[in-house]
């Protein structure tokens, strides 16, 4: 599907959007509901991620295949490990299968597992023969990615002396490691994360309970965008929020700030108001907690016209796509001047902004909602725009809300 964009009517933004549950929650969630049965779970995620672990989760023997779903890929991997009885064959997306997966393969086998790779070793697919595993501690280095780190936590209590994890080389994401313990403190289990060893104790059983997922911070990021975009005296109102959020990108409400955004939180909602110009001409943000929002950021900075250096990038080439080598190709067709390592992005800043190019997406769904809010400075296509629904099948639906014109071509 080929979309063309073009920006509101009314340039006066005003809007109210409900977007999907958090996919990084939703899928801790229901392999914790997995383990613990009387866990209920509302806002669900609508995502093809939270899907797809779904399916995964409800099988017992044969091939799981989870697309491009790198939480329910590495998540499932220690789950089927510790379930005794099935085998399974874990595999994804012609994508998903050149993302690494070898650091928790071995911190899995050193517990006791029994995984073999099909194809290509150190990558997926995976066979899994449940089994009993027989360690309580393992290390494992934690600079490629936390969701490996999260796995292990998230079985963590089902291991009938819980988990102590070391963490070797500089700790990478790690709000979401929080994220994962946060969560399994809100169910009564217990946790601690000291420098760099985690301890998770064990537990058969949680008392019955509901969990709300708080909307996604990461989806929430392109509306952000917008506004940093829109007319002074713009609004959106997205639910549902928190101020304090289990989620590390929900630091979009600082970072918007110097780009003109306010962010207020009222019951269960934030209203993003763009109250002023931006600060400076240029900004320089570490983003290796937040790395899902770097995407957004550069092309917020590039429809202001300003510059910016992001660094902690380190994780990018090994998501859905290399974004890095992605994002200069495409903000490169609108005439913008970047350049990029192998851990930042740099943007020089510039007032000109071309039309007409044709954003392609690589199946990255944050290719093309990052760029979608560009749309409020000139003309463009987004090709392949379907992707999105790997965390927000709605998006289209709620940029015409916020009263883009979103037509397919
Ligand atoms: O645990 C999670 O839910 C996630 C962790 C991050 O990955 P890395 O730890 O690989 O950077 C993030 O990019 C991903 O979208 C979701
Ligand atoms: C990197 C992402 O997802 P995952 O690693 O779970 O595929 C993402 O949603 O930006």
């Amino acid at each position: 599907m080929k979309l063309a964009l073009s920006a509101p009517a009314n340039s006066l933004l005003d809007n109210e959007i409900q977007i999907t549950g958090s996919k990084s929650e939703t899928n801790r969630l229901l392999l914790l509901q997995a383990l613990f049965p009387n866990l209920k779970i509302d806002n669900v995620s609508n995502s093809d991620d939270a899907e797809v672990m779904q399916k995964g989760l409800a099988i017992a023997n044969g091939t799981v295949d989870i697309h491009h779903a790198g939480t329910a890929m590495r998540f499932l991997t220690s789950y089927f490990a510790t379930q005794e009885g099935k085998t399974i064959v874990l595999t994804g997306s012609k994508r998903m299968k050149e993302r690494p997966i070898k650091i928790l393969v071995e911190a899995l086998r050193s517990l006791g597992a029994a995984i073999e790779y099909v194809e290509e070793e150190g990558y997926p697919p995976l066979k899994i023969t449940g089994k009993k595993l027989k360690h309580n501690k393992v290390s494992l280095p934690a600079n490629i990615s936390s969701q490996y780190i999260s796995s292990l936590i998230l079985v963590a209590p089902s291991l009938p002396d819980g988990l102590e994890i070391e963490l070797v080389g500089k700790i990478t994401s790690v709000p979401y490691i929080k994220m994962t313990l946060g969560l399994l403190d809100e169910i009564g289990i217990v946790a601690t994360f000291k420098d760099n060893t985690i301890e998770v104790m064990p537990k058969d059983e949680v008392t019955s309970k509901t969990m709300t997922v708080e909307s996604d911070w990461s989806a929430a990021s392109y509306f952000y965008s917008i506004v940093a975009l829109a007319e002074i005296g713009s609004k959106i109102k997205l639910s549902s929020y928190k101020e304090h959020s289990l989620q590390g990108d929900s630091v979009l409400a600082s970072i918007y700030q110097q780009f003109g955004v306010s962010t207020t939180y009222s019951e269960n909602s934030i209203w993003l108001e763009k109250n002023g110009e931006q600060l400076a001409d240029s900004v320089e943000l570490d983003l290796s907690n937040a790395p899902d929002i770097a995407q957004t950021i550069a092309v917020t900075c590039y429809g202001l016209g300003m510059g910016c250096h992001l660094t902690g990038l380190h994780t990018l080439p090994i998501k859905e796509t290399d974004r890095l080598a992605a994002m200069k190709t495409e903000l490169e067709k609108f005439g913008a001047t970047v350049s990029i390592t192998e851990e930042s992005l740099t943007l020089e800043s510039n007032n000109l902004i071309g039309s007409g190019a044709a954003v392609d997406t690589y199946n990255d769904h944050r290719m093309a909602m990052a760029f979608a809010p560009l749309a409020m400075k000139t003309n463009f296509f987004v090709n392949d725009a379907g992707v999105v629904s790997k965390s927000y099948p709605d998006f289209w639906k709620d940029m015409e809300l916020v009263g883009f014109k979103v037509a397919t071509v």
